[in-house]
């Protein structure tokens, strides 16, 4: 049976994720109410802005509904403004907005002029390496010990992954490479059935 995987649909690249999530074989579907978790396997937390992002978790009920989802041993992927939200530590001092994943991460960490660049990038766990947009991105300052770096950029972290959540700074819902989603969809089936035999 496909995985069911929900992107969350409060603001940012929503209908990109769920596009890249069925090119790999999973049933995808946005994500508007906390009722609608029950019935997945695992979300996605869009890019977009963490702030508006946060503001409008807090404001549906998202937090909690979500630490609840994670706790279920559901797996989670955050892409950039998604990565923050995932973060235990911002560190400018905000706010942590879920403060799962042990990391601190630092907000449009790239500068002006770099605000935006397309690389590629050797990530762990995939073959070739991968395309990957950065779009005002977060990079990773300092990970936790259950924490494994899955690629660096010129000396930042740039993806990294704690046991059911993935995180990565750029975007790679905006482009044809879909095998980081297909590396989450396997995070996804392989919680599912280490649930199922549970
Ligand atoms: N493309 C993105 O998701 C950008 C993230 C945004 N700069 C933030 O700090 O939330």
């Amino acid at each position: 049976m496909a995985q069911k995987i929900g992107v969350l649909a409060l603001q940012g690249a929503v209908a990109e994720h769920i596009r890249c999530l069925q090119e790999v074989g999973a049933e995808a579907v946005a994500v508007k109410r906390t009722e609608e978790l029950n019935e997945l396997d695992g979300l996605v937390i869009p890019g977009g802005e963490s702030t508006t992002i946060g503001k409008l978790m807090r404001k549906y009920g998202f937090i909690e509904a979500i630490q609840a989802f994670h706790a279920q041993g559901k797996p989670l992927f955050g892409t950039c403004a998604g990565l923050i939200v995932l973060a235990k530590e911002i560190e400018n001092g905000e706010e942590a907005h879920l403060g799962l994943m042990d990391m601190t991460v630092v907000r449009n960490a790239f500068g002006r002029q770099r605000e935006s660049f397309e690389t590629e990038l050797d990530i762990k766990g995939i073959d070739e390496p991968v395309r990957a947009v950065f779009i005002r991105a977060p990079l990773i300052g300092r990970v936790g010990e259950g924490v494994d770096v899955l690629s660096v950029y010129k000396d930042e972290i740039v993806a990294a992954r704690e046991g059911t959540l993935l995180a990565a700074s750029f975007h790679p819902e905006l482009t044809d490479d879909y095998r980081l989603h297909a590396y989450f969809v396997d995070m996804v089936r392989e919680a599912s059935q280490a649930k199922a035999n549970a």
